[in-house]
């Protein structure tokens, strides 16, 4: 027979919940007239991806992280990982490969700036990089 055992379920912090739901979202459609993130989405898209730091690179607004990996060989698995999630996503990062150092930049070309896909991906770029630890 079942004994009716106490069942505790761990309930995961806001912040975790709220982390996990950009990494569970995929990229929507985006087209060449799409508008960039407001100020106050990127004001509260930005809190999902703390470690990001926004930048501007050729007129463009970018997500921009670096990762620390043990050495060569861990920051080429990593960067194949975030190349398969671009590929899977049809949504494409500039990623820098260098010993023991990966740096990804996110932002949509099509729209010269910042979609809520490059968010997005940010996160599920720090998922896999968690996945990595
Ligand atoms: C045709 C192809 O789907 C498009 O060019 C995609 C490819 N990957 C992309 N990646 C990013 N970051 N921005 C884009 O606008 C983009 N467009």
């Amino acid at each position: 027979m079942w004994r009716n055992e106490p069942t505790f379920v761990v309930q995961p912090s806001t912040m975790e919940v709220e982390m996990s739901e950009l990494t569970k979202q995929s990229c929507e459609a985006c087209s060449a007239d799409a508008p960039t993130v407001t100020a106050d989405q990127k004001q509260a898209l930005g809190k999902d991806v703390p470690d990001w730091q926004e930048i501007e690179l050729d007129g463009e607004e970018q997500l921009q992280r670096v990762f620390k990996l043990k050495n060569f060989a861990q920051a080429q698995a990593f960067t194949n990982k975030v190349g398969d999630l671009a590929e899977e996503e049809g949504h494409h990062p500039a990623i820098l490969l260098e010993y023991g150092k990966v740096t990804v930049r996110w932002w949509t070309h099509k729209i010269g700036g910042l979609h809520k896909n490059d968010y997005i991906m940010a996160a599920r770029t720090d998922a896999a990089y968690k996945d990595m630890q």
